[in-house]
């Protein structure tokens, strides 16, 4: 039951949350000069499942975008839901193994996989990003065609033979190609596109692909100004575990070919790779935790994480 001191500690959270609110919108109206050179101010924010984390989480998460959308910038969510996946498969006691970071998706797994990011995580956010006053629309790569795609061919080295073999991942996908102009309709409105990372096939076939990897492709198919990966770690960590700042195109890969990234950490690093490679300014992986994160990041001098982008 609700008591008095109750409702009066909420009235005194809500006062706190308003003056924070305030101070944030000065911070980001102080800082709007630096956006003026973009022309279409697309921001690609990847919400990773491990991000997440508890109901307050995810409505400051929400406040934040809708803020962003407030301010002229044009978000665009691309979720994943890693952790919550796992969660089903358990209920439903199906196994699933991964490979470099990759869920290997048989045809029971890649319904679970849909029913999920599709269903229940999808419109999660965009009842989310509602409820803080925003107008979200939830997609996956199958509505408007928006991510075809096709099989992913995933190669390791035998170590004992050194030739290369085929793994084979089941309905695991990539991206083949995007389709922008279910995105640009948005742009213009108060719309906020929240995007799960399933793809369709030529056949009509459901992929279940990386969310990073879509997050990547989509901001690379609009011209993203930036890419966000919102993890449950700091940033990108060296051998010894502190944070690295940031890495050029070439460390980034040495970091996937030695070993000093690991599991999901390798799809990430490929997609920053691949985005900037594409054209997208910077690409950062940040702590999804952290209050705020996203705002941070953009808006101030004290974005954290690692920052990979082309130095050529
Ligand atoms: N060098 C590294 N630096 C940081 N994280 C790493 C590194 N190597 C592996 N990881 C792992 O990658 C994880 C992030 O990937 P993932 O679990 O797929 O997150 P998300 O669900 O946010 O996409 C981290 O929690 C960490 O355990
Ligand atoms: C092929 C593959 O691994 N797909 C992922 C899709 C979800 C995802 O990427 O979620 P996170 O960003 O939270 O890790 C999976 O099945 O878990």
């Amino acid at each position: 039951m609700t008591t008095h001191s109750d409702a009066k500690h909420d009235n005194r959270d809500d006062r706190q949350r308003t003056r924070d609110w305030v101070a944030t919108a000065r911070t980001l109206s102080e800082a709007l000069p630096f956006l003026q050179r973009y022309e279409r101010k697309i921001v690609v924010i990847k919400y990773g499942g491990h991000a997440m984390g508890d109901a307050e989480r995810s409505r400051e998460f929400a406040r934040d975008i809708v803020l962003m959308k407030q301010v002229g910038i044009n978000p665009i969510v691309v979720h994943g839901g890693g952790p919550q996946i796992g969660e089903m498969l358990e209920r439903l006691r199906i196994q699933s193994t991964f490979v470099d970071g990759l869920r290997v998706t048989d045809e029971a797994i890649v319904d679970v996989v849909e029913m999920v990011l599709a269903g229940s995580i999808n419109k999660q956010i965009v009842t989310a990003i509602n409820g803080a006053g925003g107008k979200a629309v939830g997609l996956c790569g199958k509505d408007g065609n928006l991510v075809r795609a096709k099989k992913l061919l995933r190669t390791r080295k035998d170590p004992e033979s050194n030739i290369e073999k085929v793994i084979d991942l089941g309905f695991v996908g990539e991206p083949d190609q995007v389709n922008p102009a279910v995105l640009e309709a948005f742009f213009g409105s108060d719309i906020i596109p929240v995007i799960a990372p399933i793809g369709v096939g030529a056949n009509g076939e459901t992929f279940n692909i990386n969310a990073d990897t879509v997050a990547g492709a989509i901001a690379a198919a609009v011209g993203a100004m930036r890419l966000l990966l919102l993890t449950d770690v700091p940033g990108v960590k060296d051998k010894d575990g502190h944070v690295i700042p940031e890495m050029t195109l070439a460390q980034a890969e040495a970091a996937i070919a030695d070993g000093t990234v690991t599991g999901g950490m390798i799809p990430k690093l490929e997609t920053c790779i691949d985005a900037a490679r594409r054209g997208v300014e910077a690409v950062v992986v940040l702590d999804g935790r952290v209050p705020h994160a996203v705002l941070l990041e953009l808006f101030t001098e004290h974005g954290a994480g690692t920052l990979i982008r082309r130095t050529d």
